[in-house]
């Protein structure tokens, strides 16, 4: 019997959707979904779950970047909480359908020219993802198969195993600085914990976005293999993890996260007032206009 401390984070994010049901195997087509195979999806994530392993792969598939818009974080907390609930599911594998980017992180047009209402809205919807994801169950490995920056990299951080494709031009990291922002102390908490106080301080403080060799020798990814070997290596290392007894690998992962996790729901209003305080200023709102005129500039 799974054990979980936080099986029903507080202040649960209200979905405005729900996905579709699972399909199950037996309803597709001849030749579509192995038997032991059942998936539902919605516009941003496709989810399938092999029964027999118990292990799902959730692909994140909402073209250019995968950035984290608020449909997109309502449609990822319902996904996360389809699959928890689910008992045949145990472990969980998150990649990316996009080529190249596995996700831009928050999505920028969130934060600019919207009400504070909006973005207090907006901020309870990345807690309620990191809650979830932080807090899961089930063994979660990030399957990093392109550029990661920011919030992207936050959803890595957050897995209990991180593997990435080597590619010279993937890059990841808590870049958060450059855009004249900060990343939040759960972000940072959760940088800390992978990394150490030292490497996180010189890489937030600069907003270092770093290359794969770079990612692994600090410790930001476990693990870094050829494109090809990526969903080869995951499976094996879920399969490894959860060779163990749930319930002592569960309380285990509950013991190590329980005071980054506890930190931060006991700040959690308060953190969304900070966030749309910030956001609103004016200076803030100029330099993450001029970041996006940049990204499209670097097109032409
Ligand atoms: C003490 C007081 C403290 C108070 C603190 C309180 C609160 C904290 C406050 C704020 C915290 C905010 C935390 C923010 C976290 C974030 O995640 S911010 C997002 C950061 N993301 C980035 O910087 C990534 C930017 N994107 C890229 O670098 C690249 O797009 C890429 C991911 C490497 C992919 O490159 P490429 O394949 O070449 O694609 P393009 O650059 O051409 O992009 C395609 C289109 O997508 C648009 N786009 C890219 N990223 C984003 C994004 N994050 N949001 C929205 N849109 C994005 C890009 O503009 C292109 O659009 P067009 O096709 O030109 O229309």
């Amino acid at each position: 019997m799974p054990v979980s401390l936080y099986a029903s984070p507080p202040g649960v994010l209200f979905p405005r959707g729900s996905p579709q049901e699972w399909g199950q195997a037996a309803r597709q087509p001849p030749g579509l979904l192995p038997a032991q195979c059942r998936a539902f999806s919605n516009n941003k994530i496709l989810v399938e779950l092999d029964t027999s392993s118990g292990v799902a792969t959730m692909k994140f598939k909402s073209p250019p970047v995968n950035s984290l818009s608020l449909d997109f974080l309502t449609e990822f907390c319902i996904s996360l909480e389809k699959l928890e609930n689910d008992r045949a599911c145990r472990g969980l594998i998150i990649t990316s359908a996009v080529p190249r980017v596995f996700s831009s992180g928050l999505d920028i047009n969130e934060m600019c020219g919207k009400s504070r209402e909006h973005y207090a809205e907006f901020w309870r919807a990345v807690q309620e993802m990191w809650i979830r994801l932080y807090s899961s169950n089930m063994v979660t490995v990030a399957a990093i198969n392109g550029s990661s920056p920011a919030g992207g990299c936050l959803i890595a951080l957050t897995c209990d195993y991180r593997i990435m494709v080597e590619n010279p031009k993937y890059i990841i990291g808590l870049n958060e600085a450059q855009l004249g922002i900060v990343a939040p102390f759960w972000f940072k908490d959760t940088f800390v914990k992978a990394v150490g106080h030292r490497v996180a301080e010189r890489s937030l403080q600069l907003g270092l976005l770093h290359s794969v060799p770079e990612a692994h020798r600090i410790g930001l990814v476990d693990e870094v293999v050829p494109e090809e070997k990526l969903q080869e290596k995951a499976a094996a290392v879920v399969a490894q993890w959860l060779a163990l007894p749930d319930h002592a690998r569960q309380l285990t992962k509950s013991m190590m996260r329980k005071a980054v996790l506890d930190h931060m729901l006991a700040h959690r209003e308060e953190d969304i007032q900070n966030f749309v305080n910030f956001i609103s200023k004016d200076s803030i709102q100029k330099s993450l206009s001029m970041y996006m005129e940049m990204l499209k500039k670097k097109k032409s």
